[in-house]
């Protein structure tokens, strides 16, 4: 049929503009092999989408196309190329470009996108601001699109051991990379895996100890940092300074710290820096890496991460506009990409409302308002989203009624003005320290205890890891303990006489578990929730996307286990981390 796409076995054939243009209609991932009409698709290729297509079973969401660049005028960039490149359009925009046959990166890109749709799809990730590739066919753009092999500045990624995050040296080590003139391009405190750690001190795998040591790296939380030097400045510490001792002192490890005696060597700048700084025991640096792959173990989004900033804001709707308009305003904010972390009722007291509405203290209504914000309650919101601070004030518009109706009749304050009170019935944030300092207030943080049992397999394991973080819980303390009876009795002293507690003993007994401190606001109740009710099979009825409902296998291999209250959190928080949890979960 003349204008229909040629499905030949698992491509569909672009010769076209018009073809062109038609899948750009597809829904979700298109993997497009751009070819030249001389030579044909790249049929080394063909295994890897035939192997992929079965395996994700995504046929709704995964399409693939080859597209002749001589016939396709948005092509043209790529005529008379001999190498292949693949495009990846995600909802009809081309967000990726890899060129040549690398099979591991293409395979490595569509898993990653194919993931993100799932995620998006389920509701537990919204969807990217994606920025659309220029298509040129220059190697420099090249190296900058395809999130690949190459960067275009050298980073250098830092390791704070279990160690130093224990004795709280993360802060000072950061404040001291900042005041030397670095960039703090990504940062994450995790609890890394075997592999990671041997991939990051492989040079280092010979040593006798190396076994040892990636034991310690694993068995507590560390801090990985990726930084880049500030454009066109010269470090602050002249080359001259270089200090014998101190290079002495790093050259070799402290016997005995659980470290492997020199692990790292390298004498650069910032290497030799941390030293002056007597912080090179605290940590393992590796400079000047262009080679994006140390960075993806880490961090498998770094490009992206580093070109999207996501922000984090208050917003609140002032008790009117909760009580009469509260459906429509959540519909909006969700069509508008913001992702609501927390949100929670609040009736504020005359002192909160006042420090909120500050800026009418000298309208003739400020009475009015702070009646008003007193008489019930309001909903505060901590919103996630690129750009999120300009994005909610642009929506949400100016702070008065008059204002919105003169400038920006479209914003959200002239469609929710109420004809009594002449302001702004939304609130934001008006600068990100701001929004720190609120979310802090009015989201103060709690500690809960979280256990990961020890039937759960490594892979399961980093998964429920994620989805911790997904939900917006710190891991502030993390352990792995053989839960023998003395020490499960201090995490389980609530069901010590219950007939099925031997049992339970059995399945703590099979292996380490992991003991974990996770904290932010309502810890306690979010994490119950994030868990799941205590039966894998009730959990899979009422709560199918809960930890236990996707992982659990019985009541009793039911993966993980959390406090049932703050009383109990607490208490078993120190019974297990004595001493180890910050007064202030911000502290490190
Ligand atoms: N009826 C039961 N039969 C067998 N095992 C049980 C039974 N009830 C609870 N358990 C096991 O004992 C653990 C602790 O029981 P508890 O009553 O404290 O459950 P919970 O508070 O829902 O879950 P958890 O304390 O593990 O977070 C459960 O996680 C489960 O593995």
């Amino acid at each position: 049929m003349a204008g229909k796409k040629r499905e030949i076995q698992l491509q569909a054939v672009i010769d076209n503009q018009s073809l062109w243009d038609e899948m750009l209609q597809n829904k979700g991932l298109t993997v497009i092999d751009v070819y030249q009409a001389w030579c044909g698709p790249c049929k080394a290729m063909q295994t890897l989408f035939r192997k992929l297509k079965n395996e994700l079973n995504e046929d709704e969401i995964l399409h693939f196309a080859v597209a002749e660049a001589d016939s396709i005028v948005t092509l043209q960039p790529f005529r008379d190329k001999c190498e292949p490149v693949f495009l990846f359009s995600v909802n009809g925009k081309i967000i990726a470009k890899i060129k040549g046959a690398n099979a591991p990166l293409v395979n490595q890109k569509i898993i990653t996108l194919i993931n993100e749709e799932r995620k998006i799809a389920a509701g537990e990730m919204v969807r990217p601001q994606y920025h659309e590739v220029a298509l040129v066919d220059s190697d420099s753009e090249d190296a900058g699109e395809t999130c690949s092999e190459s960067v275009d500045e050298p980073y250098s990624i830092v390791i704070i051991n279990p160690d130093a995050v224990i004795a709280r040296k993360v802060l000072e080590i950061k404040d001291k990379i900042i005041d030397a003139q670095f960039v703090i391009e990504a940062e994450d405190k995790r609890l890394l895996t075997k592999e990671q750690v041997r991939y990051f001190y492989s040079q280092t795998a010979n040593e006798p100890d190396f076994e040892d040591f990636v034991s310690f790296m694993t068995s507590g939380l560390s801090y990985i940092l990726v930084i880049s030097q500030k454009k066109e400045q010269q470090p602050p510490w002249g080359e001259s300074e270089a200090n014998s001792e101190m290079e002495a002192r790093e050259t070799g490890r402290p016997a005995g710290d659980g470290q492997v005696a020199g692990m790292k060597h390298k004498q650069d700048s910032l290497h030799e820096y941390m030293g002056r700084q007597h912080l090179s025991q605290f940590c393992d640096i590796e400079e000047n890496i262009t080679n994006t792959k140390l960075i993806d173990i880490f961090f498998p989004d770094f490009k992206r991460m580093k070109s999207i900033k996501l922000e984090k804001i208050l917003a609140l709707l002032r008790p009117y506009l909760f009580y009469e308009k509260k459906e429509d305003v959540l519909n909006i904010i969700q069509e508008e990409g913001f992702k609501i972390m927390m949100q929670r009722q609040i009736v504020f007291s005359e002192e909160e409302a006042q420090t909120l509405c500050k800026e009418y203290e000298n309208k003739d209504y400020f009475e009015n308002l702070i009646e008003n914000m007193t008489s019930g309650p309001s909903l505060a919101l901590v919103l996630l989203r690129e750009n999120c601070l300009t994005h909610w004030k642009q929506l949400i518009g100016p702070s008065t009624v008059e204002e919105a109706r003169e400038h920006l009749p479209e914003s959200l304050c002239t469609r929710f003005a109420m004809e009594s009170l002449p302001i702004n019935q939304l609130y934001g944030s008006d600068s990100l320290e701001a929004a720190e300092r609120e979310i802090q207030y009015f989201f103060p943080p709690q500690h809960t205890v979280a256990l990961i049992k020890p039937h759960v397999s490594p892979e399961q394991r980093e998964d429920i890891l994620t989805l911790i973080k997904e939900d917006g819980f710190d891991i502030t303390q993390v352990k792995e303990v053989l839960l023998t009876e003395d020490k499960a009795d201090k995490v389980y002293f609530k069901i010590k006489g219950k007939a099925f507690y031997k049992d339970v003993l059995e399945i703590l007994s099979e292996g380490p578990s992991l003991v974990m401190i996770l904290t932010k606001w309502n810890a306690v109740l979010d994490w119950r929730r994030l868990m799941g009710p205590t039966d894998p099979e009730e959990a899979r009825l009422l709560s199918p996307d809960s930890i236990r409902a996707r992982y659990g296998r019985s009541i009793l291999r039911n993966v993980v286990h959390g406090a049932s209250n703050t009383q109990e959190a607490m208490e078993t928080i120190n019974n297990m981390f004595e001493g180890l949890l910050p007064e202030n979960p911000d502290e490190d």
